[in-house]
Order: C-alpha cells, then structure tokens, then sequence
C-alpha cells in the first residue's frame, strides 16, 4: 500500500513537474533578485550556446551534419542570442567538427542571433569567415600543457598565432571572443594560479577580443575557487568583459555560475542537455546544462530572452538523435528526456 502510494506520489509529482516547471522557474519575477541572495545580481544574462560545438566535438560517432543543423535551427528558435555553431580547426585534430563549411551554409540564421565559430589560426579564420561566418572566437589556456595537448602550441605562441588572427579580423570587422581554458584546474598540471589566468585574459582583451570566457575546463572548481580567480582576472579584465564557462563534472557549475553573477558577471556559457566534454581534457563531464542555468536564472527573476519550453525541445530533440540520456537535472525532473 505504502508502496502504491509512494509511486502515485511520484506520478502526480513528474505530472505537476512537468506541467508547472515554466511557473516554478518564474517564481522570482518582479522581485529583485538580489534580494534572495544578499548581493546584486544583474537584471538580464546574456546565454552563450556552445553544445553544437563543445557540446558534440567529443561525440565519438560522427553526428550526421543535417542533425547539427537542425539542433542549430532548433536552438535558434528559442530565443538563445548567441549559439556557437562549429569550429574551424584541423579535421586530423577533432574529426567531428569536419563538416563545418556545410553547417554554415545549412543553418537558418535568425535575425539578431549572433553563430560564432572557433578559429585557432589564421588558417582558420579565413577559412570560416569564407564559410560566412560573423563573428570567430580564438582559445587559448592558462596551463602551458593543456595549451600544447589541446593546440599543438605553447601559451606564447598561442598568443602570436591569435595576435594574427586578431589583425586579420579587424581589417575584416569581425568581432572576436577569447577563450582561457584551465581557469581552475588542468587535467595535467593540476591546480592553476588565477595570476597565470589574468595574464592570459588580460592579452587576449588588450589584443580586442571583446569578451573573455573563463573555461573551467575540466569542471573542478568550486565557488571558493571561482571567487578566488575571479578577484584576480578583474583586477585585470573589467567584469563587463568576462563570461564563465562551467563544466559540471563535480557538480559544482550552477553554485559557481551564482557566485560569479554576484560578482557582477552578466554573461554565461552552457550547453543544451548538458552535452559535451574536451577531447583534450580526459574525464571531463559536459557543460552544464542550459536548461539548468535558464530555470536558475528565470527563478532568480534574471531575463535571458529564453523560451525554456522550446530550449527543452531542442535538447529532446538532440538526446534522441544520440540516443542519450540528458544531463539537464531540469530535463530528468519534467520528463523530457
Ligand atoms: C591548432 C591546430 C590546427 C594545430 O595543429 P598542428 O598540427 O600543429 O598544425 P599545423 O599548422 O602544423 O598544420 C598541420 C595540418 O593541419 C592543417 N591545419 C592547420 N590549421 C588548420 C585549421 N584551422 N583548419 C583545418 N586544417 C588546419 C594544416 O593545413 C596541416 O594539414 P596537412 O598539411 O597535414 O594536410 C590543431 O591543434 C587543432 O586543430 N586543434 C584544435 C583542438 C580543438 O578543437 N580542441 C577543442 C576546442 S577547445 C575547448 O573545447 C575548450 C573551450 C573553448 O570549450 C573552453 C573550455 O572548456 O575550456
């Protein structure tokens, strides 16, 4: 009986869930956020998509290019303002982002979404800005070893090879994001001194990447950590001009996406259902999930423009096409998977 009733609960509760997710998300609206939590937060956080890019680049099977194409158009739709689309790096390097010309020339491109690409060299950018693209983001790493796995290059030289990129991309008028990744923590050196991180997102912003994303690549840091580096990149790098990007591998991704909005930072990168992982960086869990940051942000009373009904689609949508189970707890709670 005990039982029967357990299991009843749990349906009408997955029903409810799944019917009232929209409104337990937007509890928050109309009070200030800031309010909760004690710190100010910002009032609007713009969502960086990066699932089709670092979302399937470590998908071992090839993901056919129409099933890219549409989880774009998918995403487009939502209401996301910037969604990363592909990379234009070496096929022999990560094969899964060989079909990058034909996604370009494939995706619906939606008026007032922004579809950046990943160029580590001035190969690269020409290549992508060919294949349309308006906007590339360069990366580089806070650990020389992962720089060298990940780019074949050290930090320095990264930097020269962006340096190039960057020249090409003014004369073009292109804009350009940076990436640092290892901002907490390498999957070969361990621990990572936020001096070494300033240094590096202080070059790429005096080279005029307008915006710097944090990576923590491998998903070790915590809000201890976070709030650590954070105080040192911004004494480098104003906060207007920084994003974080959070693995989840530990769990820890939402409660340091917290501390960074409360430390002013307005911009946030994830990765429908979760998706992803570095194929440079072993062990590493996927981003976290969009839908999480989206329910988290709406329940603080934060705008981000997003539909989370048809974001958790475009997640459904890409679970099923890989056959995998979503890593979007948001997702898991309402039941579509
Ligand atoms: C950077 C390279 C190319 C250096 O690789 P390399 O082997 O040192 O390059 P190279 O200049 O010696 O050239 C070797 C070959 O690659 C070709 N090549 C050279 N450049 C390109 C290019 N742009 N596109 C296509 N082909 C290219 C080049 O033409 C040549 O071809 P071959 O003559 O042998 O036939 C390589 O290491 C590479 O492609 N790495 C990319 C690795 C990658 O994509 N990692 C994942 C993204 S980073 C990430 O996920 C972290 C992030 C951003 O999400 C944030 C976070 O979480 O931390």
């Amino acid at each position: 009986m005990a039982a029967i009733g357990r299991l009843i609960n749990r349906n009408t509760l997955n029903l409810a869930m799944g019917q009232q997710y929209v409104a337990f998300s937007s509890a928050a609206k109309g009070r200030t956020a800031g309010v909760r939590t004690g710190r100010a937060l910002p009032q609007k956080v713009k969502i960086v998509e990066v699932g089709p890019r670092d979302g399937l680049q470590n998908e071992k099977t090839i993901v056919p290019t129409e099933t890219k194409i549409h989880l774009i158009d998918l995403l487009s739709e939502s209401g996301l303002p910037v969604i990363e689309a592909t990379s234009f790096v070496s096929p022999k390097w990560v094969p899964q982002m060989a079909d990058q010309v034909e996604v370009m020339k494939g995706i619906c491109r939606k008026p007032g979404v922004s579809y950046p690409v990943l160029t580590p060299n001035l190969k690269g950018f020409q290549a992508a800005v060919k294949a349309g693209a308006s906007e590339v983001a360069i990366f580089g790493a806070a650990s020389e070893l992962f720089s060298k796995k990940n780019i074949n290059c050290s930090v320095d030289e990264s930097l020269q090879r962006f340096d190039e990129v960057m020249k090409a991309a003014k004369e073009a008028g292109v804009p350009v994001r940076g990436y640092v990744s290892c901002v907490l923590g390498c999957p070969y050196e361990g621990k990572v001194a936020p001096e070494k991180v300033a240094h590096v997102a202080k070059r790429l912003y005096s080279m005029g990447c307008y915006e710097i994303s944090l990576g923590d690549t491998i998903g070790v840091g915590t809000p201890g950590s976070m709030t650590e580096m954070l105080e040192v990149v911004s004494r480098e790098v104003p906060v207007s001009a920084l994003a974080v990007h959070c693995h989840d591998t530990y769990g820890q991704a939402l409660a340091n996406i917290l501390v960074a909005l409360q430390m002013g930072i307005s911009v946030v990168d994830s990765s429908v259902a979760g998706l992803g992982g570095c194929p440079y960086a072993q062990g590493a869990s996927g981003n976290v999930a969009t839908e999480d940051v989206v329910y988290m942000l709406h329940g603080l009373g934060i705008q981000t423009g997003v539909d989370l009904s048809k974001l958790m689609n475009a997640g459904s949508f890409i679970c099923r096409s890989l056959n995998r189970k979503t890593s979007s707890k948001v997702a898991q709670a309402t039941c579509k998977l």
